[in-house]
């Protein structure tokens, strides 16, 4: 099953003299319950094509699905349903609400959405997170570690399809980002959800399933199941060749969902 998808999408900023090929035809599937991470040199495109993929921003052209949900043509209200029932969030910049408790910013997508909490769910992310100590505490009581844990149980505590992550540890030292990673780890290994972040961080990607590598709005290269060192070597060979990638053919096992899934195996 694909929790998500992207076929040939083009993003496209601007006009004329100042137009930036953001995407230039992306194709990737990924499959319920796996953990993607998505590398790349700086203006390769990471963040755009997760935007795309979350309905967060528009493509130029081709098309994005989540599940079996098509996200082109959707309407504004029809696209926050989709992304409030399907979709969790974690951000470099936590995103939390300075007012409120952790255990109110855990519910409060729930809350909006005026939906009870599943407070045996509740239970076993705030445990598994090790956050029940601080339910009480604002954000400005915690740490970086503890309030990015906190972000996490906001997106799990709603149960989405996928949970995206824009460089979740961005912000966070090594042992926090262990513990983070640890978690969207458990995400996929334990809760059977889907996870694809972005990272500039090799160790970070060598907790995921499949790195996906883009350059120049491209997807040039996956490893499966790489040590961080193999994921290091990709990334320097990337910033060196950056330059003459545009030429290159885009990775076949990027070409459909339906390939992908063939490439996404795990032997
Ligand atoms: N709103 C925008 N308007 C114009 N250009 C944009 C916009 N957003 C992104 N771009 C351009 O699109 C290209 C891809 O940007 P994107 O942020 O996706 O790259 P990235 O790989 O995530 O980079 P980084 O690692 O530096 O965050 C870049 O050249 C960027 O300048």
């Amino acid at each position: 099953m694909v929790a998500a998808r992207a076929d040939n999408v083009v993003k496209t900023y601007g006009s004329g003299d100042t137009t930036v090929h953001a995407l230039r035809g992306v194709s990737i599937g990924f499959r319920a319950g796996e953990f993607t991470a998505i590398m790349g040199p700086s203006g390769s495109g990471k963040s755009t094509l997760m935007h795309c993929l979350a309905g967060l921003d528009t493509v130029t052209s081709g098309q994005v699905s989540i599940g079996d949900v098509g996200l082109i043509g959707l309407s504004d209200k029809e696209m926050t349903k989709l992304r409030r029932d399907r979709i969790g969030f974690v951000f470099q910049a936590f995103n939390l609400v300075p007012t409120l408790t952790a255990e109110e910013n855990i519910t409060l997508p729930q809350g909006i959405a005026g939906r009870d909490v599943d407070r045996d769910w509740f239970d076993t992310v705030v445990d598994r997170l090790g956050i029940r100590p601080r339910l009480s505490h604002r954000p400005s009581e915690l740490s970086g570690g503890q309030q990015q844990r906190v972000a996490c149980a906001r997106a799990l505590v709603g149960r989405p399809d996928i949970i995206f992550g824009d460089e979740p540890t961005g912000n966070l030292d090594s042992r926090s980002s262990g513990e983070v990673l640890d978690i969207l780890r458990a995400a996929t290994d334990e809760f059977n959800q889907t996870v694809v972040i972005v990272t500039h961080d090799p160790r970070a990607a060598s907790y995921a399933d499949r790195v996906v590598f883009l350059a120049d709005g491209r997807i040039v290269q996956e490893l499966q199941r790489p040590s961080a060192d193999d994921v290091f070597e990709v990334m320097r060979t990337l910033d060196d060749d950056a330059p003459s990638l545009p030429d290159q053919p885009q990775a076949e096992s990027s070409a459909t969902g339906e390939d992908q899934r063939g490439a996404g195996e795990v032997n």
